[in-house]
């Protein structure tokens, strides 16, 4: 399990204004707009609870705090509980808390205590991601890569097959290529035959992932996977609309989808 590092989180702020101005470069929509078009919701008065999990490896020392910038960032009142697990809980909902947002080393979920909906981090990251992706105003056809099918990427594959578009997959573990080819109808991507796309999605955990033949002039790359993957010198040299950010982009997806 990839899990961040106080590191990935360093001014966060500044990583989702970047990340912001990109995606509205290359969709049109800033992300609150694709959250809109995504979910057909738009917050209201919720308020977001955030509550520090100990379990496995512990507290991120500056997670809870980046959801709190993160959910103020969309618009959100939010707040951090002063207790942890149980009690930050119990706190968080004496405290009026109507979605709840809180995290161990598997799951990282959204509860709305009201409409009783709740979001898994890994699809509605994999989600937004793929949409962002799929909304590139420059796209050149309806073919599109896809590099990473787990967590995140399946349901990012799932998702731009269901708009129409022509998903080509890989991922070294042939059990979750096959999983997507047989499921998904996504067409097996060989990098030893490779073609250009305008349009990218990766979700790895490794750096690299994209091979430079796949990679035509201005092209959309759009990932959550961390580090990141494609190198400075490659993404300068082909001029690539990069959408990556550790945390927000994903989260307010999660926001949205239980509103
Ligand atoms: N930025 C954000 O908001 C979020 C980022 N993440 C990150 O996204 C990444 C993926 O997360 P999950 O899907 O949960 O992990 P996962 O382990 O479920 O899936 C990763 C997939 O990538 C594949 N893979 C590894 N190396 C590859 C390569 N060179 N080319 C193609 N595929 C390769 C693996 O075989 C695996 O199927 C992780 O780095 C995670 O930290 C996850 C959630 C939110
Ligand atoms: N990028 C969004 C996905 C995050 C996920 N890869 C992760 O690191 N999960 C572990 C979070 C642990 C948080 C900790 N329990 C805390 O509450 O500080």
């Amino acid at each position: 399990m990839a899990l961040l590092t106080p590191n990935d989180l360093i001014n966060i702020n500044k990583q989702l204004q970047e990340a912001d101005s990109t995606v509205q470069r290359v969709t049109g929509l800033d992300i609150k707009g694709i959250c809109k078009a995504l979910y057909g919701t738009f917050p209201g008065s919720e308020k977001v609870g955030i509550v520090p999990v100990t379990s496995g490896n512990g507290i991120i020392g500056n997670f809870s705090a980046s959801l709190n910038a993160i959910t103020q960032y969309f618009g959100f009142e939010s707040f951090v509980t002063d207790m942890l697990d149980v009690s930050g809980y119990y706190e968080a909902v004496r405290n009026g808390a109507e979605i709840i947002l809180m995290a161990d080393d598997y799951t990282f979920l959204a509860h709305n205590l009201k409409n009783g909906k709740m979001a898994n981090n890994q699809p509605c990251t994999g989600i937004i991601y793929a949409e962002i992706a799929s909304r590139y105003l420059k796209a050149d056809s309806k073919n599109v890569l896809v590099v990473g099918l787990g967590k995140v990427g399946f349901p990012g594959a799932a998702h731009l097959v269901q708009k129409g578009f022509r998903v080509y997959g890989y991922d070294p573990d042939e059990n979750f290529l096959q999983r997507a080819v047989s499921s998904l109808g996504v067409i097996p991507f060989n990098p030893e035959k490779p073609k250009k796309f305008s349009i990218i999605f990766e979700a790895t955990p490794c750096a690299n992932t994209i091979p430079e033949p796949v990679l035509s002039e201005n092209c959309v790359l759009s990932t959550p996977g961390i580090p990141c993957a494609i190198s400075e010198e490659l993404r300068t040299k082909y001029d690539v609309q990069l959408v990556a950010e550790p945390l927000g982009i994903g989260t307010v997806s999660m926001l949205y989808s239980v509103l």
